[in-house]
């Protein structure tokens, strides 16, 4: 297993939010995870890059046992993380975010910059542009590409369909696709969007209150009847 998390507790303070996480991801493994607001994916993904201390259970990532660790050591060991709301610096263009990437990466600059952009044709044509002034699904492939720029082994996907017109959400799932298909990558994907998880996803987990109360298919989550069942929620 690429990921390997047991028994894994984190909260805010005294208040605790995940209460027992198991979950396992498979190098090229893409692992969904569907639950309503608040039921803690957000603070599922913080918990395994290391901004939320674990108060109990076990991670491990590629070998290593990382429960402790600081973020930027996580980050280091290859597990990358796109947040919600996607953190772009909107006073900076999109080459110099861009650049913000390469603080990881594996090769100079210019050549890693090169190749993350032959999957990003759209910001190919946007380089100058103010990472403020781009559309949403526009600031969410920039994220993405940031991302991708440090060579991540495992990346960290919070609801990249967030407040994103239809048609780029379209272009953010052939993109993923497409990386998956050339780069091998392996994913956890956080979302409420049922469509773009089971059309990306190989494993659903549904997450409730904290837990991971169920795997599905991404078949299975096409059926509404399901998914009322499982998670309270239609397509
Ligand atoms: N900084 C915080 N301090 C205290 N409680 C928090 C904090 N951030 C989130 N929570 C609580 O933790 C729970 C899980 O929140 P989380 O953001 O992980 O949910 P989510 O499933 O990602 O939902 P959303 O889709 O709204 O982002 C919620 O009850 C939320 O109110």
């Amino acid at each position: 297993m690429m990921l390997d998390v047991s028994g894994l507790c984190a909260g805010y303070g005294q208040i605790p939010i995940l209460t027992g996480i198991d979950l396992a991801v498979s190098p090229g493994g893409f692992v969904g995870v569907l639950g309503h607001n608040g039921m803690g994916k957000t603070t599922l993904l913080k918990a395994l890059m290391g901004y939320l201390p674990a108060t109990a259970g076990r991670v491990r990532f590629d070998g290593t046992d990382i429960t402790h660790l600081p973020p930027a050591s996580r980050a280091k060991l290859g597990l990358g993380y796109v947040p919600q709301g996607r953190d772009i610096f909107s006073s900076l263009s999109v080459h110099e975010n861009l650049r913000m990437g390469c603080l990881l990466a594996k090769t100079d600059e210019s050549t890693t910059i090169e190749r993350v952009l032959s999957d990003f044709p759209r910001l190919t044509r946007l380089l100058d542009r103010p990472g403020g002034a781009l559309s949403g699904g526009e600031q969410q492939l920039l994220a993405l590409a940031r991302c991708l720029c440090g060579s991540p082994k495992l990346i960290l996907l919070d609801e990249p369909t967030e407040g994103i017109q239809p048609s780029i959400v379209d272009e953010i799932i052939e993109t993923l696709h497409k990386l998956r298909q050339t780069q091998a990558l392996t994913m956890i994907l956080v979302e409420q969007d049922l469509h773009f998880i089971a059309d990306l996803a190989d494993t659903v987990l549904i997450i409730q209150k904290g837990t991971i109360t169920r795997e599905v298919t991404p078949q299975q989550i096409s059926d509404p009847a399901l998914i009322a069942e499982f998670v309270g929620m239609g397509p």
